[in-house]
């Protein structure tokens, strides 16, 4: 598809908990070619310097309730605004300097009332995308931090990419078993190690199942991840015989492992495969997500699922943070031989038991 003025412009979500390298990487980032036509936001207070010809800080002195008073869908002004008005602001000529954005959170913001600006903002929506998320992770303090502060887990589990941090810093096992400890609470996200925020650009971009000009980068190897029974002890996938009858085949084995500390905050999170066997019915499947999400609430951190609808010939993809959703997009083709659809939910508290028996609905 070619890129227009009207194709929605892709946004890259940058998070992670304080002090963790997300300016250092950004500093670099700019300095690379790639980023030429990406308008990078810093969504922070404070002096911030960033030498960048398409830069603009934000100042979240603005915080709007919904009425609702879901305060995981409260609107955030200052950003919504700087989105709204940044075609025309960065315009020369009648034309948009910028077909990227990449935002940078501040190190203790929940993403999710972001991305639910950016999915629901009637200004926004149609304009921009999220591409995907990119979480950066301390090598050094990372797996204390996630010990200790729950919003750095949810950075974590909510991620399309895992950014390693400080990689020069951290002994090569603590860096091992931080990658493992990531890899249960977000077994979809890819990982990448990075020194001094040396990454090219390109990594960061293109996450979503579905990336531009038809393209697919990250869907094989999502599906991967999720397909393959865990080899790591403890990996966060659950299992066993289920209730929900013989097309809802369950991914992975619950492995309990004996060793594994009850209190870490981590068991809370849980990736929850599902394969189904039998092409769903739309109506059915919408009905279905709408009703896990009003029931899961914040519970649910993120759903990806690449499906087989009755009657369609290709995937559909589906793509949700907590209970707003991406309009469902149909893929060219299916990436392989397997027809049957795979869900992915993240959660946290929330039993398979509970997903299992509302997904019995929907086959
Ligand atoms: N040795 C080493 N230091 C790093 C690396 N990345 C970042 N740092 C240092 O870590 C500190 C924090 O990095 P920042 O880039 O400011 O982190 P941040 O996530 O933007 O921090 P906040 O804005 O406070 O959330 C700085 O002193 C960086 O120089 C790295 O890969 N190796």
């Amino acid at each position: 598809m070619p890129k227009t003025e009207t194709t929605p412009i892709p946004v890259t979500l940058l998070t992670g908990f304080l002090g963790s390298g997300k300016t250092t990487l950004l500093n670099r980032l700019v300095r690379q070619p790639d980023m030429n036509r990406t308008l990078v936001i810093i969504n922070e207070f404070g002096e911030i310097g960033l030498d960048h010809r398409l830069f603009s800080a934000t100042d979240e002195t603005e915080v709007v309730a919904l009425e609702s008073g879901c305060l995981c869908c409260t609107i955030r002004g200052d950003l919504a605004r700087t989105l709204r008005d940044a075609p025309w602001r960065y315009a020369r000529e009648g034309r948009r300097q910028f077909d990227r954005v990449v935002i940078e959170t501040t190190g203790l913001a929940d993403p999710a009332p972001i991305l639910h600006t950016l999915m629901t903002e009637p200004r926004l929506v149609g304009q921009y995308r999220l591409d995907g998320i990119v979480t950066t992770v301390d090598a050094v303090h990372g797996s204390a931090t996630l010990d200790h502060h729950p919003e750095a887990l949810k950075q974590a589990a909510v991620a399309d990419r895992l950014l390693l941090t400080k990689a020069d810093l951290a002994p090569l096992e603590a860096l091992a078993a931080l990658a493992r400890r990531l890899a249960e609470i977000n077994p979809g996200a890819g990982q990448r190690q990075v020194v001094q925020g040396e990454i090219e650009a390109s990594a960061l971009t293109g996450l979503g199942l579905m990336g531009e000009d038809g393209t697919r980068p990250d869907l094989a190897r999502w599906i991967d991840a999720y397909a393959q029974p865990p080899s790591l002890a403890g990996l966060a996938f659950s299992a066993g015989p289920t209730a929900a009858g013989p097309l809802l085949t369950p991914v992975g084995s619950d492995a309990s492992d004996p060793a594994r500390d009850p209190n870490r905050h981590d068991d809370r999170i849980r990736a929850h495969c599902f394969t189904l066997d039998a092409p769903i019915e739309l109506g059915r499947l919408e009905a279905w997500l709408e009703l896990m999400t009003a029931l899961m609430g914040e519970n649910m951190l993120r759903i990806k699922g690449i499906l087989n609808l009755a009657g369609r010939e290709r995937p559909t993809v589906i793509h949700g943070v907590q209970h707003i959703f991406h309009p469902p997009v149909e893929l060219d083709a299916w990436p392989d031989e397997d027809r049957r659809s795979r869900l992915v939910f993240i959660t946290r508290d929330i039993p398979r038991e509970s997903l299992e028996s509302v997904l019995v609905a929907v086959t």
